[in-house]
């Protein structure tokens, strides 16, 4: 398996830009997930690698070798890459046994060794004992199944997946979660993950490129997304919970900030001393009658084993979850801990417009 690098990499269609001066680079085994609204630049992206498009601008470096970019170009089949597709991609008249041999018929590799890597890759991903079946004998989540060991069998550099699960139905889907993960566990391939499913991209992968306008805007831990988003579209587009503005009012000698939120002093954690917003995710609000933030309840949803609320709180919507069902227009008092203060960079903007205004 190999690393990935992208370099000040650009892409435009009819001098339209659809990726713009993306840097990042992917570890050798790390599974990364693209995640961002229709048209931000993913599927670009994914081409781009897998050597369906050509750059406008910058490189692309695939296990150290420069595979695009700076007049080098290396054509698809030369890169080593496997791409698994949302629509399969099978051959509709080949058994799940030939279908998963033919990269390694088409690389020429020995009968016996040839069997002997089709039998590990169907066993890897659960198909053995559907080896001599048709596609169309197989569930959608089995076709993608062997997708997968198709792409496995020949030990790629990386394997590069286009929104694999979108066919499929909620609950397939969640299953099909767990065939990723232990196929990227037992195999430690290089994976990267288009999809537009926060939870999908958030479940599976090492880390998630969140994606905006041809521009990757955070690019960390999924755990590290949802509890420190550096910009409101981070913070809004991943994770439940509220992106309200707030200014600082102190600091806590533990270097927590102290922010108005709502008119009420709260904590937080923060990376800057000049925060311009909080992202008030459900756990940091506490339901108590007696706390000075009022909100009204807009609805009130039951997740079992506890309900979703969506409350007003001066114009704003917090989402909480509660332990007892709560009645619609009902008054509730939430108590705010734990927020994280971030500063905008669109805030700067939007201060200075004010100002030129007055
Ligand atoms: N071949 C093409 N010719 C012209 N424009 C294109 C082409 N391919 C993509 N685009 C444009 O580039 C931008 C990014 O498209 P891309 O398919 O990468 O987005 P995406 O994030 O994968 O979206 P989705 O989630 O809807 O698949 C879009 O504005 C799209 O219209």
């Amino acid at each position: 398996m190999a690393e990935l690098n992208f370099s000040n990499l650009s892409k435009k269609f009819d001098g339209v830009p659809a990726l713009h001066e993306i840097n990042a680079q992917i570890a050798s085994g790390e599974f990364v997930a693209l995640l961002g609204p229709s048209g931000c630049g993913k599927t670009t992206l994914l081409r781009l690698t897998a050597g369906f498009e050509h750059p406008s601008s910058g490189t692309i470096h695939l296990g150290g070798d420069k595979v695009a970019g700076d007049g080098h170009f290396v054509p698809p089949e030369e890169r080593g890459v496997g791409i698994v597709f949302q629509s399969y991609a099978l051959w509709p008249h080949k058994s799940v046994h030939a279908n998963v041999a033919y990269p390694l018929e088409v690389r020429r590799v020995p009968r016996p060794e040839r069997e002997a890597r089709v039998a590990e890759a169907l066993a890897l991903t659960g198909l053995s004992a559907f080896a001599n079946r048709m596609p169309s004998q197989l569930s959608g989540g089995q076709r993608q199944r062997v997708a997968l060991a198709r792409c496995l069998v020949f030990d790629p550099r990386a394997v590069l997946l286009d929104e694999p699960l979108a066919n499929l139905d909620l609950a397939l889907r969640a299953s099909m979660h767990e065939v990723f993960s232990l196929f990227h566990r037992r195999t430690k391939a290089t994976m990267l993950y288009v999809t537009h499913d926060q939870g999908e991209a958030l479940a599976l992968a090492d880390r998630v490129a969140v994606m905006e306008a041809g521009k990757i805007r955070q690019f960390a831990a999924p755990e590290v997304l949802y509890r420190e988003p550096v910009d409101c579209f981070v913070a809004g587009f991943v994770g439940d919970g509220a992106v309200v503005s707030a200014g600082i009012t102190g600091q806590t000698r533990e270097n927590r900030l102290v922010v108005n939120v709502f008119g009420q002093e709260v904590l937080s954690r923060s990376a800057t001393t000049e925060p311009s917003h909080v992202c008030i995710r459900p756990e940091s609000i506490t339901l108590c009658n007696d706390a000075p933030i009022r909100a009204r309840v807009l609805s009130c949803t039951y997740l079992g084993g506890r309900f979703r609320l969506t409350l007003d709180a001066a114009g704003e919507t917090l989402v909480a979850f509660a332990s007892q069902r709560a009645a619609i227009g009902e008054t509730l008092g939430v108590k705010l801990n734990d927020l994280w203060a971030f500063r905008d960079p669109g805030a700067a903007v939007v201060m200075a417009k004010s100002l030129a205004h007055a």
